[in-house]
């Protein structure tokens, strides 16, 4: 198969052990061309680790893993991915003592520079000074350039706005637009919600190193598209008021915020079971929507399950 026809991004079974410690398992996903995807987790989810495997900087402990049609454990294969490829590290390190300039220029005699003019006009740097003396803004700003100087096919982020102002950040947005319209694709992980609404696609969603949501961004705020709020006389617990359409539900003394989706007449039966003492409704934002693929750390998942031994 050439790389033309197959999946910009695919894995298959991808898993990564750090000797005993899980940094990912069985991750199966295929990025479409064309697609901006979004990889989204809580800190230690498995993020950074399926990236790195997915350059060859990180040996698989199984499954597979290919860029652009070509297998990524095969040198020769991931060399040829490579040219095609741009990659956004999350912590940008340039070599001491060279000017904005001469990354560039290093940069541009490996892969090319055709948009480089352009792109510094959108993303201005100091060329001429030292990068050791560079903002964190415009090392990032440095690095975004050498990613798309020479018009990758994909190109692979590991959170690409982290330290940028919002005018940046704008113009960065408008650049993945257009890498799209050209046909590029783009995979990216990051923490911000608003920017992942503003432009991905699809998600993938990954929990303690397991893929456990993959959708389209559309479709997972329309499965959860709504915030309850509601107080009830009797305080039952946070469980009596789950039912299917709840994403997620949280108490607070004798306060309840349900997102759910538009399950009123279940949730009106449910409440009729009750007293209720106040009631408002609102459109969930993608933080709430969101935020119960997050869930809780696994030390407050361990802190749950002591507190419901204590409390049975
Ligand atoms: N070099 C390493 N040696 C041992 N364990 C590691 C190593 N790198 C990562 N891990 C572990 O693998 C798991 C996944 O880490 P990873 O850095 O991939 O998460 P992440 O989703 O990128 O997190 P963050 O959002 O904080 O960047 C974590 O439990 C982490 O402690």
């Amino acid at each position: 198969m050439t790389s033309a026809e197959s999946p910009p991004i695919e894995t298959d079974g991808l898993t990564k052990y750090y000797g005993d410690v899980r940094g990912l398992e069985d991750l199966s996903i295929a990025v479409e061309r064309g697609e901006i995807f979004g990889f989204l987790g809580p800190n230690g989810a498995g993020k950074s680790t399926a990236i790195r495997v997915l350059l060859g900087l990180l040996k698989p402990t199984d499954g597979e893993a290919r860029l652009l049609g070509h297998d990524v454990t095969d040198r020769t294969e991931l060399r040829e991915a490579k040219r095609h490829l741009g990659y956004l590290p999350s912590d940008v390190t340039f070599y001491d003592r060279v000017t904005g300039e001469a990354v560039l220029d290093y940069v541009g005699q490996l892969r090319g520079d055709e948009r480089r003019a352009e792109l510094l006009e959108r993303f201005p740097v100091p060329l001429d000074r030292n990068v050791k003396a560079y903002s964190s803004g415009n090392k990032q700003k440095l690095a975004i350039v050498a990613t798309f100087m020479h018009d990758p096919e994909l190109v692979i982020m590991d959170e690409p706005t982290s330290g940028l102002d919002p005018l940046v950040q704008n113009e960065f947005y408008d650049l993945l637009d257009e890498h799209q319209q050209q046909g590029g694709t783009s995979f990216f992980s990051s923490h911000i919600l608003s920017e992942v609404r503003r432009v991905c696609d699809r998600v993938g969603i990954i929990r303690k190193g397991r893929l456990i949501e993959l959708d389209t961004v559309d479709n997972i705020l329309e499965a959860g598209g709504t915030v309850v709020t509601v107080r009830l006389e009797e305080n039952p617990p946070a469980s009596a008021l789950e039912f299917p359409g709840t994403a997620h539900v949280e108490r607070q003394d004798e306060t309840y915020r349900l997102v759910l989706a538009q399950e009123f007449d279940t949730l009106i039966d449910r409440l009729h079971e009750y007293t209720v003492r106040d009631l408002t409704v609102r459109e969930a934002s993608i933080e709430d929507v969101f935020m119960h693929f997050y869930g809780e750390s696994e030390e407050d998942d361990r802190e749950r399950e002591t507190q419901s031994e204590s409390d049975s």
